[in-house]
């Protein structure tokens, strides 16, 4: 029985090193069409003879990425197969963790309960020249459930786990229009995300901030919860307060407490619901997606908009200035609330603003977004902690006098944080924030004795 099965391998190692043979004499003589055909009519003699089987892992489902070779990527590891000779290296400077990871058309064999399992990492230049990369993994056909019930169970496990130790965040932002039309989840470019913010830098309300961490830690522990009441297992954050007192930064923050990747969506950039709808749905798991400035970022004012005739137009179009079609609020909302949001898990959306007033009713309605947090000027809390992180001071002189002026001056922590970075003596830079907080002050009691002008 082994003689046999041995013969039949044999044989077919040899036909397959006769295809390569013929490949290279034939390459330049024979037209590509008919070679094509010769070899895949020879390659399923070969194919008859085997006892193997090949799984394809596309990198893609059609727009959407594909789990499973994103977790093979992980969970492969190059450097213990013995007869690998190229790796690709990368590092991010923030862990300045090593990932090695197989090169294309490389082969390394992975042996689960004793079985071997040959995965190849293939490249192509596919259709409209887009890169197309797939896996494919060879064993015997006689594991073929096996490989479904527990090697691909135990590949997604491990490789979660092993994502989870070197996991650098990204920030993804919109790519423009031009260059993904051809849609394949083209839809976002990503970067490291290597922002400094934590909850330990950003200055604010204590209170605020530990009941942030606490509703943080509540919603990635209530999977079950979610999924027993049929909820989408996402919340809404609405960031507001003026330019400068860190929104942006508490986005980072909670990014870099939950290990969640940031994707940055510019909807100006967006060319209409069915647009939104593709990135939407490119999104990873374990993700924040923010929305900045949401109140001037398009005509989200949907209700505020002239109605247009039901015949030319759907009830929810915005005319806009711009000639392609918007993102609309009932579009975007909806998207939010349905749709994307029952595609996936944990996921966080971040609105911010500078002027809470302008927003539309609609999304400042209770359920909508759970959780509202206002950014405010600098307080007295917030300048000691950008104190002690700054300048590395708890006490100084000047504190009193300096907390007395910020009770009645508004001054940003973004302002207060630039004075600090001017000198790293605490008495020169506690000076200069004095003088700024003065000079204000002066300004602030000029305007209330202007009198009054009409234009
Ligand atoms: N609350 C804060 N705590 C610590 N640093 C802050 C805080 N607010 C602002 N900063 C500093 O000011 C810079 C700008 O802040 P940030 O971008 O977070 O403000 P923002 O509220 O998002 O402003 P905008 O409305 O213009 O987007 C930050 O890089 C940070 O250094
Ligand atoms: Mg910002």
């Amino acid at each position: 029985m082994t003689s046999k099965f041995q013969n039949v391998v044999s044989t077919a190692a040899s036909v397959a090193a006769t295809v390569m043979l013929l490949r290279s004499f034939t390459h330049n003589y024979i037209p590509q069409e008919f070679q094509n055909y010769f070899y895949s009519k020879l390659s399923k003699l070969l194919s008859s003879f085997s006892t193997e089987v090949t799984l394809v892992i596309d990198e893609f489902n059609g727009i959407t990425p594909n789990p499973l070779f994103a977790a093979a990527q992980f969970y492969l590891k190059p450097q213990e197969a013995p007869n690998t000779k190229r790796f690709r290296a990368t590092m991010t400077s923030r862990s300045r963790h090593v990932s090695l990871l197989m090169d294309g058309n490389d082969e390394i064999t992975d042996s689960f309960n004793g079985v071997p399992f040959r995965w190849r990492l293939v490249s192509r230049l596919g259709k409209s020249n887009y890169a197309v990369h797939f896996f494919e993994v060879r064993f015997h056909k006689k594991h073929r459930e096996m490989v479904l019930a527990e090697y691909f169970p135990r590949v997604m496990k491990e490789a979660d786990a092993a994502r989870e130790r070197r996991k650098t965040l990204r920030l993804f932002t919109v790519k423009d229009m031009r260059f993904r039309m051809g849609g394949r989840g083209e839809s976002w470019q990503g970067v490291n995300l290597e922002h400094p913010a934590t909850f330990a830098t950003v200055a604010m309300d204590w209170e605020l901030k530990e009941m942030i961490i606490r509703d943080l830690d509540r919603f990635v522990e209530r999977k079950g919860l979610y999924k027993s009441v049929g909820k989408a297992w996402k919340r809404g954050y609405l960031l507001s307060g003026p330019p400068g007192t860190g929104k942006s930064s508490l986005i980072a923050a909670m990014a870099n407490y939950l290990n969640f990747d940031v994707y940055d969506l510019e909807l100006a950039a967006v060319n209409g619901n069915s647009d939104l709808r593709r990135l939407l749905i490119a999104t990873g798991n374990r993700s924040i997606l923010v929305v900045e400035d949401i109140d001037c970022s398009l005509h989200l004012q949907d209700r505020l908009a002239k109605p247009k005739p039901k015949s030319s137009q759907p009830h929810h179009f915005i005319p806009h200035h711009f000639s392609a079609p918007q993102v609309t609020l009932s579009g975007f909302l909806n998207f939010i609330d349905g749709l994307w949001s029952s595609c996936g898990n944990e996921r966080i959306v971040v609105f911010t603003t500078n002027h809470k007033e302008k927003l539309d009713p609609a999304l400042l309605r209770p359920g909508r977004m759970d959780v509202h947090i206002d950014m405010t000027y600098c307080t007295p809390g917030g300048f000691k902690m950008l104190a002690s992180n700054y300048l590395g001071i708890t006490e100084h002189p000047l504190f009193v006098q300096i907390e007395n002026l910020l009770g009645v001056i508004d001054v940003t922590p973004a302002e207060v944080g630039e004075q600090f970075l001017l000198d790293e003596d605490p008495d020169i830079a506690l000076n200069s924030l004095m003088e700024l907080l003065l000079e204000k002050k002066r300004n602030h009691e000029l305007k209330m004795k202007a009198p009054l002008t009409f234009q």
